[in-house]
């Protein structure tokens, strides 16, 4: 049985004049890697929302895990929600805690061992780079570094099922890439993603199954899926012309190639430590074992990151230097000497090589796998190159870049704590929050 299971479901909210979701029917396995798309308004949220259980749906059946959501309780839900890890946009830390008091939150609530949080929490600190930074309050954090704050603390206690709205959606293309590398790697542990999102240049590189909403139906649903934004946005036809007099054609990207392929129950708490440190020994191990080059999708991006093709406006965002990730990703030189052994030989063993050497983890984290080598890497750059004169001319930026002021929530500032959204941490904090003094590695 599927991990995630819709059959019929609709949704109306109370003072909607139409159905935000109708007849969903859907099923996503243990382990899968699932984008959501569609153009806004086409009902990604409220999917999501109804998976967490913040809304309930009008008619149908979701099963999670096991759970028939239609009879949780909602004494339960916030049980319910300890399973699954939710990441937002705008990352809704905690702002008057620090990184390292963000992440322990969210296992404080759920009355994990003060030991064992020590244990955790530099470990998953590590896994999204951010060692060094446990003693940083929010707002000394770029955006980038707040939403892997956020994915942190998602992860912690290694749900099954990581939901994320549109978790790119303030970074910008490098930091967006990052990202993209965290939530590969925790996939890779076997932690189911679903993810909503309008970033093309993510999607077709990824190459991950994509479900496709509009107006609150399923239009497709490929299990190594595109996506064109273009076809969605308003300013299609500008963008349409851009591609067209950058030669590429909408809607095509450099590494775009993947369109037309076409009773658990609830978990107990002890066993977080155990599952967490067991999930985080799988990925040391398969960072030492260089297994981690199955999956081509985040080099893909990377390559098309550092191309310049960034988006469907081909923002290129300077300075590209002091790239690529903190998961020791590519860097840029290594990037060019890729395009270069493109141009001489695609099957060239120095491409491996190269790529094997920047995939060395220094800090514990999943290094990207290697990517591939087809023959238009050094044509794609050239052209990305020979294009971003012309972007900027032709470029609407719309990202917001990086210092995104995060939303305080909750705060009890009597005792300098303040209580977690239930939402950021999958739970009830407020409700069960320890009295746990706050503590500092
Ligand atoms: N609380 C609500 N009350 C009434 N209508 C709502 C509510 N939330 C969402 N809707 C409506 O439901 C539909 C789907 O919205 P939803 O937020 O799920 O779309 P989305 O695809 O996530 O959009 P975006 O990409 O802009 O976030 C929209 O028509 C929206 O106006």
């Amino acid at each position: 049985m599927a991990l995630i299971s819709l059959r019929h479901v609709s949704k109306v909210y109370p003072k909607g004049t139409r159905p935000a979701l109708h007849d969903i029917t859907l099923d996503i396995d243990r382990g899968d890697f699932v984008f959501l798309v569609g153009a806004s308004g086409s009902g990604k949220t409220t999917l999501l929302s109804l998976l967490l259980r913040e809304e309930e749906a009008t008619d149908g059946e979701i099963r999670v895990a096991g759970n028939d959501l239609r009879r949780i309780s909602n004494r339960q839900v916030p049980q319910y929600r300890r399973t699954i890890g939710f990441v937002f946009q705008d990352y809704k830390l905690l702002n008057n805690k620090t990184v390292w008091q963000n992440v322990a939150f969210a296992l404080e609530v759920i009355g994990t061992r003060r030991s064992a949080i020590k244990s955790l929490v530099p470990k998953v600190l590590e896994t999204v780079g951010l060692t060094g930074k446990e003693r940083s309050y929010p707002h000394e954090l770029s955006g980038g570094e707040q939403q892997r704050v956020a994915i942190a603390r998602a992860y912690v206690n290694h749900p099954q099922i990581l939901l994320a709205d549109e978790p790119t959606g303030n970074l910008d293309p490098t930091t967006s890439l990052g990202i993209m590398e965290v939530l590969d790697a925790i996939n890779r542990t076997g932690t189911t993603v679903v993810m909503a999102t309008h970033n093309e240049e993510i999607v077709n590189s990824m190459r991950k199954r994509v479900v496709e909403l509009h107006s609150g139906s399923i239009v497709r649903d490929e299990e190594h899926g595109s996506y064109d934004s273009a076809m969605y946005f308003p300013d299609a036809e500008v963008t349409s012309k851009a591609h067209q007099a950058l030669g590429s054609g909408a809607g095509s990207t450099v590494m775009t190639s993947g369109a037309g392929d076409s009773d658990l129950r609830f978990r107990p708490q002890n066993g977080v430590e155990a599952e967490v440190t067991q999930a985080i020994a799988i990925e040391a191990g398969t960072i030492a074992s260089g297994a981690m080059n199955g999956d081509e999708g985040i080099a893909r991006l990377a390559q098309s990151v550092h191309s310049g093709r960034t988006g469907r406006y081909g923002e290129a965002f300077a300075p590209l230097e002091t790239t690529l990730t903190w998961g020791k990703g590519l860097k840029l030189d290594e990037v060019e000497r890729l395009a270069r052994s493109g141009e001489s030989s695609a099957t060239d063993e120095s491409v491996d090589e190269s790529v094997d050497e920047s995939a060395t983890p220094e800090n514990g984290l999943l290094a990207p796998p290697a990517p591939p080598t087809p023959p238009s890497i050094a044509s794609a750059t050239q052209d990305a190159r020979q294009t971003d004169a012309d972007d900027a001319q032709t470029t609407v930026s719309t990202a917001q870049v990086g210092e995104t002021a995060v939303e305080e929530h909750a705060e009890t500032p009597e005792n300098g704590e303040s209580d977690a959204d239930s939402e950021t941490t999958g739970g009830d904090a407020a409700s069960e929050q320890n009295e746990n003094e706050e503590e500092q590695q």
